[in-house]
């Protein structure tokens, strides 16, 4: 299994990282535009291979897309982060260009790979991809629910003084701050909707820091946060190259899904080797449908800023 991952910024070392550490893939190829930067940072991360145990091979290119050839996964963090203050939709200028560029070099080597986008406005970022490349549908995947659910976990299993590892619970929409949608009905403690644990005050609560997560960090950070995302992407190359069929809320493209069309937005799905394998429909009530339709109608303004 070979994975290529483009920006070796924060995040995208981050999931090259977490993907050798799992130890899943033959090989990792970590591409960046800044010369010798990938190469340093797939030397660093080598030699923490004796160290953590991990077999894959992790190779850094500067912008040589003929070493991508072949990858049965890519992923796209190259971009910028937002800084504090801004929202992810300001990087739409710089981001849609890298992205779009970015994407047909990867084709150009890898033509039957799958698509893992991460550049933000992702949602957008991911639209773009589908419409600037001939790939299926459900080989381009944009990872934004897999962390904002981590996130929401956190803030759940914090708010009932329990373990992570106890609580479940999803986020699905937009991946931007006004637009996520944590559904805090479905969520649980082993199995007990968490609304026997928490009042409806600490609920929403929880709801608003899950909603502002990545604001948070990247007002603590100076710029976005890493390490979670990583792991994020990290988790979902995993199901796809191990064929889980785990599920994950993941920015697909709907044709009809929730009653739309033509937009990439967070919904469950199930990835397995061949990508998207399938689009969970969940009955949400008449709010959280109203929620979705705001969500989706904030993507849409952003798409509409895309020259297609
Ligand atoms: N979807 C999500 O949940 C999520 C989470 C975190 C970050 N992000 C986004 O991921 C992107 C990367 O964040 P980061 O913190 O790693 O930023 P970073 O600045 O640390 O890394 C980005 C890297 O991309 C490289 N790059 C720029 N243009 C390139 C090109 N044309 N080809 C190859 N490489 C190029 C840069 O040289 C840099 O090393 C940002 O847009 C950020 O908003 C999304
Ligand atoms: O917040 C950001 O800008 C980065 C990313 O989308 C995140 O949620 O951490």
């Amino acid at each position: 299994m070979k994975i290529t991952v483009v920006g070796a910024g924060a995040v995208g070392a981050s999931c090259a990282e977490y993907i050798a550490i799992k130890d899943f893939a033959s090989e990792v190829v970590l591409l960046d535009i800044k010369e010798g930067y990938a190469e340093g940072k797939a030397m660093d991360l080598m030699q923490t291979a004796s160290l953590n145990g991990f077999g894959t091979k992790i190779t850094g290119i500067t912008n040589d897309y003929s070493k991508t050839a072949d990858s049965d996964v890519c992923v796209i963090t190259s971009g910028i982060p937002r800084k504090p203050g801004m929202t992810r939709e300001e990087l739409i200028g710089i981001n849609a260009g890298i992205v779009k560029t970015v994407s047909s070099s990867l084709i150009q080597y890898s033509p039957n790979t799958i698509i893992i986008v991460v550049s933000n406005p992702m949602d957008t970022m991911a639209y773009l991809v589908h419409k600037s490349t001939n790939l299926p549908k459900h080989k381009i995947i944009g990872m934004g629910g897999a962390l904002d659910s981590a996130r929401f976990k956190y803030r759940l299993a914090e708010a009932i003084g329990g373990p992570i590892s106890d609580v479940d619970g999803m986020v699905i929409g937009g991946h931007s701050d006004t637009g996520m949608i944590p559904l805090t009905r479905l969520a649980t403690r082993n199995g007990v909707p968490v609304s026997e644990f928490l009042s409806e005050e600490r609920l929403n609560q929880v709801l608003e820091d899950t909603k502002v997560g990545g604001a948070t960090l990247t007002k603590l950070l100076g710029t976005s946060a890493w390490y979670a995302p990583g792991a994020a992407v990290s988790a979902m190359v995993q199901a796809i190259a191990c064929d889980t069929k785990k599920v994950f809320p993941c920015s697909a493209m709907l044709e009809g899904e929730y009653g739309f069309n033509d937009i990439c937005l967070g919904v469950p799905v199930v990835l397995g080797k061949n990508g998207i394998e399938d689009i969970i429909n969940i009955k949400l009530n008449d709010a959280e449908i109203a929620n979705m339709k705001e969500s989706a109608d904030g993507v849409q303004n952003v798409n509409e800023l895309l020259e297609l």
